[in-house]
C-alpha cells in the first residue's frame, strides 16, 4: 500500500511540474499582462500559505494587497480571486456565456459536472439547464402559495424550544430551519435531522478543506480498502441516494391515497404528508420536466432541500451574534416588530412594513456572509481583463466577504450597523422603504446564469424566524447580573422604587425572576425556570390520568402567578373521556427524544447560564455609539478595509469563531436571551401544545438501524462529520 501510495504521490506531482512549466513558457501577447498575485512555491503554489481556520481571510488580505482581482496558484490549478461587485458582474454576469461553468470536486463519488445530482455543482449541460428551470417553477409556485405558511408553522416550535432550551439555540434554529424546508421539500417535517446530516456531509464532501479527496485527490482513484476517505464518500452517497428514494416513494404513495386533497385544497394544518410540496410538483407533472429519470427529480428535490438546510442557519446565529455585539440597535427593532406586529407573531405577509427588520436580515448577511468565498465558477475559454489575462480553466471567486467590505459602498465596513440601509445619508440607502432594503438579488447569493434560486425561501425563512425572534425575546451578552450588594446608606434609594427593580426583574423570563429581594446578592450561574417544570408536571399528569381534553391545554408561565390559563379552541365545551381523547392522546407520541416534554419525572429544566466575569476589553464594544437618524455617516478611510484582518487575526475576535467548512457558520455562545413579553410567551405555549397534540410536530424519524440508530450498517448511515 504504501509502495501504491508513494508512486501516486510522485506521478501527481510529476504532472503537475511538467504542466506548469508548460504554462509558464507559454508566451503572453505584449498587451496582456499576468494577473498579479502571490508567487508561492513549486508544485504546491501557495497552499502553505492558507491559515487552517477562517481561509478566506487571507484571501481578503490578498486582495487588499493586489487589488480587486488577482491569481493564486494552488496545488497547480489557477484560482482568480474577485474582491469588488464592479469586476464580479463584468466578468461572471456580462460575459456569463464563458464564466458559467463550475470546478471538478475530486472528493466526490461521482463527477459533481455531469452526474446530474447536485444542480449548483454541475456544468451548463442539458441536465442543468432543464433542471434549472425545475427549480425555477417550483420556487416560484411555492412563492405565489407563500411558501405554504410552513415558516410560520415552525416558527412556534423555534419559539418553544428557544423557551425550554435556550442553551440549545443553535440546534433549535438549524431544526427550524431543516424542518421547513423538508416540509417544502416532501411536505413533513420529519426528515429533519437526516436532511441535516444529508447536508453536513455534503458539505464536508464539497469543501476544499473538508473531505482528504479534495486536498488529496489521488485518493479517489485507490480501492476503497486502501483509502478510507473514499469509503466514507461512498457510503455517504449510497445514503443519501437511499434517503431521496424513500422520501420519494412516501410522496408518491401518499399521492395515491383516495383521501388526498388537490393542493388548493389543502388546509394548512391538515394531516402531515397530505401537504403541498417541492416532490409532490415534481410527480404530478412528471412528463413536463424532461428528467431522463424519477431519480434525477429525486436529486433535483432533495438537492434543494439540502441547499436550504445548509445554508439559512448560519445567518440566524450570526444574528444573534450581532445584537449581543452592538446592543445599542436592537431597540430599534423591538419598536417595529411591537408597532407592526402587536401581539401576533410575523408573516411573510408583514415583509413591506417591516423595513428595520429587513435591515437586521440585509446587514447580517452582508457583515458575516455565510458563503464568504462564494461558490466558484470555471471559465471555459482564455480571456482578458484590462489588459490582464485570465487563463480557461481558472476557477473563479466572487469573494463575497470583500465585496461586502468595499470601503466605498459599505463605510465602516466591519461594523454590523442596519442604519446604513435605513437612513438617507448613507451610500446603501435605497427607496422605496416597503421594498428595500431586501436580499434578493445581493451578491451573497452569487451571479449571472448560475445566480441561486433560493433567495426567496431564505428571505421568508430569515424574516418569519427571526421577526419572531425578535417579537418574543431579546438578546444580550452573557454577561454577569450586576451584584446586588447593598450597603447600608444605599438601602433605603433601592426600597424607594421596588417596581422599578421588580420590572427589571420581571423582563427577563418570566417565572424566572426569583423572587426579588434588594437584598438578594447574586452567587448562582444558574437559574431555574420551575415554572416550565410545573407546566410539564401539570401536563403529564395529565397524560397519566388520560383526562386530556382533545384540544384543551393548560399552561402556567410564571412561577409567581398562581394562575393558570386554559384554552380551548372548541369554545371551551369538555368532550370527557370519549374517543376524540384516545384519538388525541394516540397522536401526542412522548419519548426522550421530544424537543420539550419528557417522561413524567424527569422534566427538561431550562437553565439561564450566567457567565463567569468577560475579560477585560474586547476588540468589539460599541455601547458607546447610539444609533441616531441625525448622525451623519463616518467618511471612508483607507484603512477601514483592513480592520477586519486585524480584528480577527491579531486580536481574538469573539464574533469569528466559526466552524471552517464552506459555509460559515459562528460556532456556538454563550448569550442571555429573555422573554420579552409574558403573555406572548403564554400564547407561543398553547399553540405549541394544541399543535403537538394534533399530531402537527411529530418527532424526527431515525431511517438507518431499524429505525433506532442513526449510525445503521456497511451499507447505509450517518459519517462522521468534523465541522
Ligand atoms: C443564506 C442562504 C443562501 C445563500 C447565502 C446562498 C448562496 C448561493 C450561492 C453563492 C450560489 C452560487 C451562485 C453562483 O454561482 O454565482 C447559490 C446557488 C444556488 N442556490 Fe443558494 N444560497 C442560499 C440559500 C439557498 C436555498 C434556500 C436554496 C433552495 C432551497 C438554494 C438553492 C440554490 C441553487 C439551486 C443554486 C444553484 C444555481 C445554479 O448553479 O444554477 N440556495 N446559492
Amino acid at each position: 500500500m504504501a509502495y501504491i501510495t508513494l508512486l501516486s504521490v510522485i506521478v501527481v506531482a510529476a504532472v503537475i511540474i511538467i504542466v506548469e512549466r508548460l504554462e509558464r513558457n507559454k508566451r503572453l501577447p505584449g498587451y496582456l499582462r499576468p494577473l498579479p498575485g502571490p508567487k508561492g512555491l513549486p508544485v504546491i503554489g501557495s497552499v502553505h500559505e492558507l491559515p487552517e481556520r477562517n481561509s478566506w481571510m487571507k484571501f481578503h488580505e490578498w486582495g487588499e494587497k493586489y487589488g480587486s482581482i488577482y491569481q493564486v496558484n494552488l496545488a497547480g490549478v489557477n484560482h482568480v480571486w474577485i474582491t469588488r461587485d464592479s469586476v464580479a458582474h463584468d466578468l461572471l454576469s456580462k460575459r456569463s456565456a464563458i464564466y458559467s461553468d463550475r470546478p471538478f470536486i475530486p472528493a466526490l463519488e461521482q463527477d459533481n459536472r455531469t452526474s446530474g445530482q447536485y444542480l449548483p455543482l454541475m456544468s451548463r449541460n442539458d441536465k442543468w439547464t432543464r433542471q434549472r428551470k425545475f427549480a425555477k417553477q417550483i420556487m416560484d409556485t411555492s412563492e405565489k402559495a407563500s411558501f405554504y405558511g410552513y415558516p410560520e408553522l415552525e416558527s412556534i416550535r423555534l419559539l418553544f424550544e428557544l423557551m425550554t432550551k435556550p442553551l440549545e439555540y443553535n440546534v433549535a434554529m438549524e431544526s427550524f430551519i431543516a424542518r421547513v424546508t423538508s416540509r417544502l421539500a416532501w411536505g413533513t417535517a420529519t426528515p429533519s435531522d437526516e436532511l441535516k446530516q444529508r447536508a453536513r456531509e455534503l458539505l464536508v464532501g464539497v469543501s476544499p478543506s473538508g473531505a482528504l479527496g479534495n486536498k488529496l485527490p489521488f485518493i479517489m482513484s485507490l480501492p476503497e480498502q486502501l483509502a478510507s476517505a473514499k469509503a466514507w464518500e461512498a457510503r455517504r452517497s449510497r445514503t443519501e441516494k437511499k434517503f431521496f428514494e424513500t422520501m420519494q416513494d412516501e410522496v408518491r404513495d401518499s399521492m395515491h391515497a383516495n383521501n388526498f386533497p388537490k393542493p388548493a385544497a389543502a388546509p394548512l394544518f391538515s394531516a402531515p404528508r397530505s401537504r403541498p410540496s417541492w416532490m409532490r410538483m415534481f410527480l404530478e407533472r412528471k412528463p413536463s420536466w424532461g428528467f431522463a429519470s424519477e431519480l434525477e427529480g429525486a436529486f433535483a428535490v432533495g438537492m434543494h432541500g439540502i441547499a436550504g438546510a445548509l445554508t439559512i442557519a448560519a445567518p440566524m446565529q450570526s444574528f444573534c451574534l450581532a445584537l449581543c455585539h452592538y446592543p445599542q440597535y436592537q431597540p430599534i427593532l423591538h419598536e417595529e416588530v411591537d408597532r407592526v406586529l402587536g401581539d401576533r407573531m410575523p408573516t411573510f405577509e408583514d415583509m413591506a412594513h417591516m423595513p428595520v427588520l429587513r435591515a437586521f436580515i440585509r446587514e447580517t448577511l452582508r457583515w458575516r456572509p455565510p458563503v464568504p468565498t462564494g461558490i466558484p465558477h470555471e471559465v471555459i475559454q482564455d480571456d482578458m481583463y484590462n489588459g490582464y489575462h485570465i487563463p480557461a480553466g481558472s476557477v473563479i471567486h466572487p469573494l463575497e466577504w470583500s465585496i461586502s467590505r468595499d470601503p466605498k459602498v459599505f463605510l465602516e465596513p466591519d461594523e454590523w450597523n442596519p442604519m446604513r440601509w435605513l437612513e438617507a445619508q448613507y451610500p446603501t440607502y435605497q427607496e422605496p422603504l416597503n421594498k428595500y432594503p431586501t436580499i434578493t438579488q445581493y451578491s451573497q447569493f452569487g451571479y449571472g446564469r448560475r445566480i441561486c434560486q433560493g433567495m426567496g425561501v431564505t428571505e421568508a425563512d430569515l424574516f418569519v424566524g427571526l421577526g419572531s425572534v425578535a417579537w418574543l425575546f431579546s438578546m444580550g451578552k452573557d454577561e454577569p447580573e450586576p451584584e446586588v450588594v447593598l450597603e447600608p446608606e444605599t438601602e433605603p434609594e433601592i426600597m424607594q422604587q421596588p417596581a422599578l427593580y421588580q420590572a427589571q426583574a420581571e423582563e427577563r423570563l418570566p417565572g424566572l425572576s426569583p423572587p426579588v429581594s434588594p437584598t438578594t446578592k447574586t452567587r448562582s450561574h444558574h437559574r431555574v425556570l420551575s415554572s416550565e417544570q410545573l407546566f410539564f408536571e401539570q401536563n403529564a399528569e395529565r397524560i397519566k390520568r388520560r383526562s386530556w381534553r382533545s384540544s384543551e391545554v393548560s399552561f402556567a408561565c410564571s412561577q409567581g402567578e398562581e394562575e393558570s390559563s386554559t384554552i380551548s379552541s372548541d369554545g371551551g365545551s369538555d368532550v370527557g373521556d370519549a374517543d376524540p381523547i384516545k384519538t388525541a392522546l394516540s397522536r401526542l407520541t412522548l419519548n426522550r427524544n421530544d424537543s420539550a416534554i419528557s417522561i413524567p419525572g424527569e422534566f427538561p429544566v431550562l437553565r439561564i447560564e450566567v457567565a463567569p466575569p468577560a475579560p477585560p476589553a474586547t476588540p468589539l464594544e460599541h455601547k458607546s455609539r447610539q444609533p441616531s437618524p441625525a448622525r451623519s455617516p463616518p467618511q471612508a478611510s483607507a484603512s477601514a478595509s483592513t480592520s477586519a484582518v486585524d480584528k480577527s487575526m491579531d486580536k481574538e475576535d469573539p464574533t469569528m469563531n466559526f466552524s471552517t467548512l464552506l459555509i460559515a457558520k459562528p460556532l456556538p455562545f454563550k448569550f442571555n436571551l429573555q422573554i420579552r413579553n409574558k403573555e406572548r410567551a403564554r400564547m407561543v405555549a398553547r399553540k405549541w401544545a394544541e399543535l403537538k397534540v394534533e399530531g402537527e410536530f411529530e418527532d424526527a424519524r431515525i431511517y438507518w438501524g431499524d429505525g433506532k440508530s442513526t449510525a445503521g450498517n456497511k451499507e447505509f448511515g450517518w459519517g462522521e462529520v468534523c465541522t
